[in-house]
């Protein structure tokens, strides 16, 4: 009998978990040594070991985005559709919904949550889709919206707020002046923030767009060209989505 370590939320669990392969770098394709042990099989991932051995694991979703020209390649489309749609729907129903990609340096994070080039990430498209939604519920539900964002990177363990001002400072020729740190406080009863974090009111997805391109160029593996693993880099994107009746007071 095989066994797989199952790794996945759960029917009844509000967490989903995915794994994403990503295709070789141009590094790992010059390199002859380099072969790609992990398998995908529906939601089933399998990694082989030098030694023979195989190691399943199951999780909610296993996204095969090694060859494009595979006919199980998962596209950006996919993930968008699998991970965060669902996140969107439920944030129009009222619930917090958060996403956050987990891996080790050059594993595809930012590739997947923010796009590359014209492979546009979950975080464009979600936006995109949320004022097209926002479109509908204003003219059927007569439903008020109002839209605020945020976008700060947690790099060594100091907070830096990627919209603010002063963030494109502390780097590149300016490295002598220094970009202002925030500090995480706990409010009383909204639990834990971050302190004259700066956010915007955004009324259309270009609106949010702009901001986003601003925060990406302002991160520090953005800006200095970094990508090392000595760097811990962490990146939050924050939407906040009010929705108000017509006529009630927001
Ligand atoms: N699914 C994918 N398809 C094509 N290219 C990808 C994919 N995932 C990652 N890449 C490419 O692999 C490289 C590393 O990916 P990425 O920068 O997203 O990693 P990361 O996990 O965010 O790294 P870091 O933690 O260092 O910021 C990039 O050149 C990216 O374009």
């Amino acid at each position: 009998m095989r066994e797989s370590l199952r790794l996945l939320g759960g029917e009844d669990s509000s967490v989903t978990v995915a794994v994403r392969l990503r295709p070789y770098s141009v590094r790992e394709l010059a390199d002859p040594h380099v072969t790609n042990v992990v398998c995908m099989s529906g939601n089933e991932t399998t990694v082989c070991a030098e030694t023979g051995l195989e190691h399943h694991f199951l999780y909610d979703f296993s996204f095969n985005s090694f060859d494009a020209k595979d006919p199980e390649y998962v596209s950006q489309e996919q993930v968008y559709a699998c991970l965060a749609q669902p996140l969107l729907v439920k944030a129009f129903e009222g619930y917090n919904t958060c996403l956050f990609a987990y891996g080790q340096t050059g594993s595809g994070k930012s590739y997947s949550i923010m796009g590359h080039g014209s492979d546009v990430g979950i975080i464009p498209r979600f936006c995109e889709e949320l004022f097209s939604r926002a479109d509908l519920v204003r003219d059927h539900d007569k439903v008020k919206l109002h839209v605020e964002i945020s976008f700060f990177e947690i790099y060594n363990e100091k907070i830096h707020d990627l919209l603010a001002s002063n963030s494109h400072l502390g780097s590149g020729k300016d490295k002598k002046v220094k970009k202002t740190t925030l500090r995480v406080r706990e409010h009383p009863t909204l639990g834990p923030y971050v302190e004259g974090l700066s956010t915007f009111v955004v009324t259309s997805f270009d609106d949010v767009h702009g901001w986003i391109t601003l925060g990406n160029k302002n991160r520090a593996t953005a800006a200095t060209g970094m990508n090392d693993k000595s760097s811990r880099s962490h990146s939050v994107f924050t939407i906040v989505l009010t929705q108000t009746k017509v006529g009630a007071s927001m």
